[in-house]
């Protein structure tokens, strides 16, 4: 098997999709979830403004709206938290993604003073600490915040990985990669785009150029100048089509040394890495 088929396979990407029957299909994942395990009664997650929390967010309020008509328990509620690391330039959009989404309960927690002072504390024992390595930083710290409200309110933290991401093994280890439920796992960037195309949303919302925005020097920077390579190739690779023998290789080579980010910690069990 080559390795764009192998990978295609661990990721469950399909060829083509039907947005309207992924939607259901992530909706009735989520609410399944929920009815077995009862204590769970909230759906929590970071919305930025991006493509991938303005879908999951919307499928979590979806779902539970609907748990609520379905079961009369008004306690199932979805909560978006906008996380800004001090003021976010593209505030607009997480906005639009809030009005979007509909969420049940709104908040707006700052990170920036937990970080900064996580970089403050590190620096006086003689750790310093890159741009770079700062921006995993605040992508942890939002990792804490979600699952803080989580504690609070019997709640589980949505993550948005999808298979776009994951192939690139593109998130911050047990930051954005921190999370319960994957309601995107197994869609490309452009699936994802299209259920929110389905879903009615403002194309400024699925036609924003995707950003982890999580370094002060290199502000939106785009993912694909980032990972040296497109979605479009990304997902073309992940569709099983031929694309160039470099786009292949940059996306293979992201693959196969971000091994580790997509297990759980390595233990003398472990063969996946050898
Ligand atoms: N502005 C941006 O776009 C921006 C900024 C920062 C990070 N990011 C992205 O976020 C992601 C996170 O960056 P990262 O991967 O450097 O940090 P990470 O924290 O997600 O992963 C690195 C950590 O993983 C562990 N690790 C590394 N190799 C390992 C191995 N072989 N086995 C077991 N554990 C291992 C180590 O603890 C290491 O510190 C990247 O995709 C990066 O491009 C983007
Ligand atoms: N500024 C942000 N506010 C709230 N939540 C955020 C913010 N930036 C990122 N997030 C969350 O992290 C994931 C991953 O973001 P990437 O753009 O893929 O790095 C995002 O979906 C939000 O849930
Ligand atoms: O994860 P998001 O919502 O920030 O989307 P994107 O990855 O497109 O920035
Ligand atoms: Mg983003």
């Amino acid at each position: 098997m080559s390795l764009q088929a192998e990978i295609i396979s661990e990721l469950k990407v399909l060829p083509e999709i039907d947005p309207q029957t992924e939607i259901r299909k992530s909706v009735e994942f989520l609410k399944d979830y929920m009815l077995k395990h009862p204590f769970l009664k909230t759906l929590v997650l970071g919305i930025s403004g991006g493509q991938d929390s303005t879908l999951a967010g919307r499928l979590g309020q979806i779902a539970m709206s609907e748990l609520r008509a379905e079961t009369g328990n008004q306690a199932y509620q979805f909560i978006g938290i906008r996380l800004p690391y001090g003021n976010q330039s593209d505030e607009e959009d997480a906005k639009r993604a809030l009005a979007f989404i509909q969420a049940d309960v709104e908040l707006r927690v700052n990170i920036k003073g937990a970080v900064d002072a996580t970089v403050e504390s590190l620096l006086e024992v003689g750790t310093t600490i890159t741009d770079f390595n700062k921006g995993n930083i605040k992508a942890r710290q939002r990792m804490i915040v979600q699952y803080a409200v989580a504690g609070d309110r019997q709640g589980a933290v949505l993550g948005t990985d999808h298979a776009a991401e994951s192939v690139t093994g593109f998130f911050t280890k047990f930051g954005d990669g921190g999370a319960d439920i994957l309601p995107l796992w197994r869609l490309n960037k452009r699936q994802g785009r299209a259920l929110l195309k389905a879903l009615g949303a403002d194309p400024a919302l699925y036609l924003k150029t995707p950003t982890a925005d999580l370094e002060d020097d290199k502000p939106m920077l785009a993912d694909e100048v980032a990972l040296g390579v497109t979605y479009d190739d990304i997902d073309d690779y992940l569709e099983g089509q031929t694309v160039s023998p470099e786009a292949a290789a940059t996306i293979e080579s992201w693959w196969l040394k971000t091994a580790h980010k997509r297990h759980l910690p390595i233990t003398v069990y472990d063969e996946f890495w050898r």
